[in-house]
């Protein structure tokens, strides 16, 4: 009587709250919370747990755009969040508040929107992909072997954010005449280091946030034991290379050395207010933020296209139709310019569509400064969190209509001349939405329809039929066992029907 009842929702146990149905869901916890949020009145929660403040979690758009938008002032990450990240990220955007997150909102929304920024981003894609990651998929075609997807793309984002945030390679993908393995470079170098002991770095500080004691993590900082132990290690060996890019940045620029990346913009522009620690955690955000983002979208929709090959042989249709556009001076030109880009609208729908089922970030945390009531009715306490879901609220038919499980990349284009039309952000809310909304969406976007227009134009990715993958909701939502696949090349002569 206490699972979830259609009419009064889930219902806690006295002294243990909604802890047991948790616990009993834990392997299975995004599909279990949207089950529980679409049978509540308002698709909203008030979680309660054995001696833990309440909170509330919703997949209902009104009490987002509340909460991201009219509500903003009161309705920050908070001291909860910010701690559990702060020996990582320090004050960096992402894990800032109020006037700290302000200042550093509005020197990089400046940089973001700069058109050259845009270019520099679209020629590091570009050489990534076209020196690394297709001649990667070609290798693996020769050799039959399998590839990890998930790892590869995660490799191919890190080298693509680090370019872009501080112009640095850390070359997790080989370049496209170096042979060995499929993934990852041949010999440890001081940039794999750097790569591995970043990883460890975001992947212990989301385990922070799992403890079924909330703050147990700090007593093992305390005594400095297991996994407290590594984080530190791991954070120390991120910040050292951090700073020393940092310096020696410093070094070319006063030498006049003009550069394009995040970081030389930043200090053209912020010299003076900013030191060379809230430049670092700057970089850092940006490194997180853009590191396992694009990877997680792109395997999930690689997974989904799997099984689809109508969504396949249209997004191939509309790159040939593109390529056939070209002028002959263009002919050449193996990739994608932006406004080619611009033109793709049904690669553009098919991966917003897949973000909405499998959003990368797929629920997101913040604190009440004061006690208020949401557009429901729902009253939160001050102190309390509130989540909002994505990943329920992608899913909800109340939102979405009785298909709104079904993948159908249709639902975002105009029906009279087919152009993508973009939803309300805080009914897609996959990129957050209000004043902190993503700042690199338009970036990410660069990034996944030129990686799906060119893979998909030259090979077919084959995923195990019976392959289930199980979610790891950690800051991203990621395949646990990654997700294999096998790359056959399309023959040149392959009609564009053909599947
Ligand atoms: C598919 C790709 C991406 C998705 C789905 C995504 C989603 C999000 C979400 C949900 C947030 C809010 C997180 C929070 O407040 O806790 C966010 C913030 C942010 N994102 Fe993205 N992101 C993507 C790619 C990127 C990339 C490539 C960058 C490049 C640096 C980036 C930069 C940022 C930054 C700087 C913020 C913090 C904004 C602020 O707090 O003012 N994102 N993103």
């Amino acid at each position: 009587a206490r699972s979830v009842n259609k009419k009064a929702g889930l219902q806690p146990y006295p002294l243990l709250g909604h802890l047991p149905q948790f616990l009993a869901n834990r392997h299975r916890v995004m599909d279990w919370m949207t089950e529980v949020l679409a049978r509540q009145p308002t698709c909203t929660l008030v979680f309660r747990r054995p001696g833990a403040i309440p909170g509330v979690i919703t997949a209902n758009p009104a009490n987002i755009e509340h909460v991201l938008r009219a509500g903003f002032d009161n309705f920050p990450k908070g001291p909860r969040f910010a701690s559990l990240l702060h020996d990582f990220l320090g004050r960096g955007i992402f894990n800032a508040d109020g006037e700290a997150w302000r200042a550093q909102r509005k020197a990089a929304s400046y940089e973001f929107n700069t058109r050259s920024l845009r270019v520099f981003v679209a020629q590091s894609v570009h050489s990534e992909l076209h020196g690394r990651l297709l001649p990667l998929l070609r290798r693996a075609v020769s050799s039959g072997q399998p590839v990890d997807l998930q790892d590869t793309l995660e490799r191919y984002a890190f080298d693509n954010i680090c370019r872009v945030a501080f112009d640095h390679d850390p070359r997790q993908l080989p370049d496209g005449d170096e042979h060995g393995s499929n993934a990852g470079p041949a010999a440890e170098t001081a940039s794999s280091r750097f790569a591995d002991a970043f990883r460890d770095a975001a992947n212990l500080s989301a385990g922070r946030f799992r403890y079924a004691v909330p703050g147990f993590w700090k007593i093992k900082k305390a005594f400095n034991l297991g996994s407290e132990r590594r984080l530190r290690e791991s954070i120390a060996m991120v910040h050292g290379y951090a700073d020393r890019i940092i310096r020696s940045r410093r070094k070319e620029m006063s030498m006049g050395c003009e550069k394009h990346d995040l970081l030389s913009r930043f200090m053209a522009s912020q010299i003076d207010s900013f030191t060379e620690t809230a430049l670092r955690d700057v970089v850092i955000s940006f490194l997180l933020a853009g590191r396992e983002t694009t990877s997680s979208a792109l395997t999930w929709f690689f997974w989904l296209l799997s099984s689809r090959p109508d969504v396949e042989r249209r997004i191939r249709d509309e790159v040939a139709a593109v390529r056939a556009r070209r002028a002959r001076s263009d002919l050449d030109n193996a990739g994608f310019d932006l406004d080619e880009l611009r033109e793709m609208h049904y690669v553009h729908a098919a991966i917003t569509e897949s973000m909405r089922l499998y959003p990368p970030v797929p629920v997101n945390f913040l604190q009440a400064k004061a006690a208020d009531v949401l557009p429901d009715g729902t009253a939160v306490g001050a102190g309390w969190f509130v989540a909002y879901n994505s990943y329920a609220t992608g899913r909800m038919e109340s939102v979405w209509g009785e298909d709104a499980r079904a993948y159908r990349p249709e639902r975002w284009l105009d029906t009279a001349d087919g152009t993508f039309r973009p939803e309300s952000p805080f009914r897609y809310v996959a990129f957050h939405a209000g004043p902190r909304i993503c700042l690199g969406k338009e970036m990410a976007y660069i990034q996944m329809n030129s990686i799906v227009a060119c893979v998909l134009e030259e090979f077919k990715l084959e995923v195990d039929g019976g392959y289930r993958p199980r979610q790891v909701p950690s800051l991203t939502l990621r395949m646990a066992d990654g997700l294999p696949v096998r790359v056959k090349a399309r023959g040149i002569f392959e009609s564009n029907n053909q599947n």
